[in-house]
């Protein structure tokens, strides 16, 4: 008979907004004891998840699961990096991002069923400045943005979205000095984003053509917007339509040099930390394996033909405002114009 596979999950107590003490009623339940050893851990503080699964893939685990949010999903797989130890996700967060992006679901005893099916493959993982992220990182409005959608489900995504882009224009946009393979370019941005998986969590898309299985990611500047504007670019980032927006700038590379003029926050799957005016990331293709869900591996970009409709017309609307502002202007010139040579007769 085949040795059984040896399972822990580690659980989060207080990470989403539901209670976890059905959970391990439930585990006993959906994984099969026949095939699995299964052991259940709960952390007891920040941090603990990331010793524990340290512990586990030195003791040569199979699977180590986070039972929680983004940030525990975090902790337990940059403990796992480059070992054969598999990460599983049962996503108990507000966010779930990288639960999202791999189609996993969101039910945990479905979560669970996927588990027990035990199908892995290897994925990317990114790293800024020697921290491992699994779905993005990023600087300037980033680290705002990124930790308020999390939160975003409870409130009714795309009017809250709207809300926080607004919030965001009492930001000051940077100065950035980007540097990849190709060169260096200097950017005026409100945010610089680096995305291995396509959203922030919440379905709010930020990279939708991230895919964590190209050895790249996706880098993102949103350069500054107005008031008017911040409709559009909820609604695009809502609708996987994002990269359409004129405010966007986005290419893929796999590692990338970032100066900005002073030391600030970045973050790291939506964890701030202040860090210095030199910004390194880079990818590390295939270096995490995950359980996957064998009915759909990764998110496929598909942009919802309602929301496509709402994107154009906030396009139009700003074309025609574009154009009324221009006019306004042409017409101010012709005035000022105007006026001098009158007052030279
Ligand atoms: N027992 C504990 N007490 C306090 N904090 C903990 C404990 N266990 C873990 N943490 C910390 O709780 C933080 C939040 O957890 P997590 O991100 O999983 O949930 P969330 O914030 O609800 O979800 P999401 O990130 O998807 O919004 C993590 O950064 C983790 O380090």
């Amino acid at each position: 008979m085949n040795e059984k596979k040896r399972i822990t999950f580690i659980v989060n107590p207080i990470s989403g907004t539901h209670g976890k003490d059905a959970i391990p009623d439930m585990i006993a339940s959906e994984i099969d004891a026949q095939r699995f050893d299964v052991t259940i851990r709960l952390t007891e503080h920040a941090g603990h998840a990331a010793s524990i699964a340290r512990e586990c893939a030195d003791n040569g685990a199979d699977i180590v699961v986070a039972v929680g949010g983004d940030g525990t999903v975090n902790e337990v797989a940059r403990s796992l990096t480059h070992t054969d130890t598999a990460l599983g996700i049962v996503p108990c967060g507000s966010g779930n991002g990288l639960a999202r992006h791999l189609c996993l679901p969101l039910n945990p005893r479905k979560a669970l069923g996927v588990i027990n099916r035990g199908v892995v493959e290897s994925f990317d993982y990114g790293v800024i400045n020697g921290l491992p992220f699994f779905c993005t990182c990023g600087m300037g409005f980033d680290a705002f943005i990124s930790l308020k959608f999390a939160e975003a489900g409870k409130r009714g995504p795309l009017t809250y979205i709207e809300n926080v882009l607004k919030e965001g224009l009492k930001y000051k946009p940077e100065t950035y000095e980007v540097t990849d393979d190709t060169g260096a370019r200097s950017y005026k941005a409100f945010l610089i984003a680096c995305a291995n998986a396509s959203q922030y969590g919440n379905n709010a898309y930020i990279a939708p053509n991230a895919t964590m299985k190209d050895g790249m990611m996706d880098v993102i500047i949103m350069e500054p917007f107005t008031a008017l504007e911040a409709p559009q670019i909820s609604i695009d980032l809502m609708n996987k339509t994002l990269t359409n927006n004129s405010k966007i700038k986005t290419f893929k590379t796999r590692s990338i040099h970032i100066h900005r003029s002073q030391p600030g926050a970045i973050h790291y799957d939506g964890d701030p930390i202040m860090t210095s005016s030199d910004v390194d990331v880079h990818i590390e293709p295939a270096g995490i394996r995950i359980v996957t869900n064998p009915n759909a591996m990764e998110d496929p970009c598909q942009p919802n033909p309602f929301l496509n409709a709402f994107s154009d017309f906030f396009n139009n609307i700003n074309n025609v405002r574009e154009d009324i502002e221009k006019s306004g202007r042409r017409i101010q010139a012709m005035n000022k114009l105007m006026l001098r040579k009158l007052s030279k007769l």
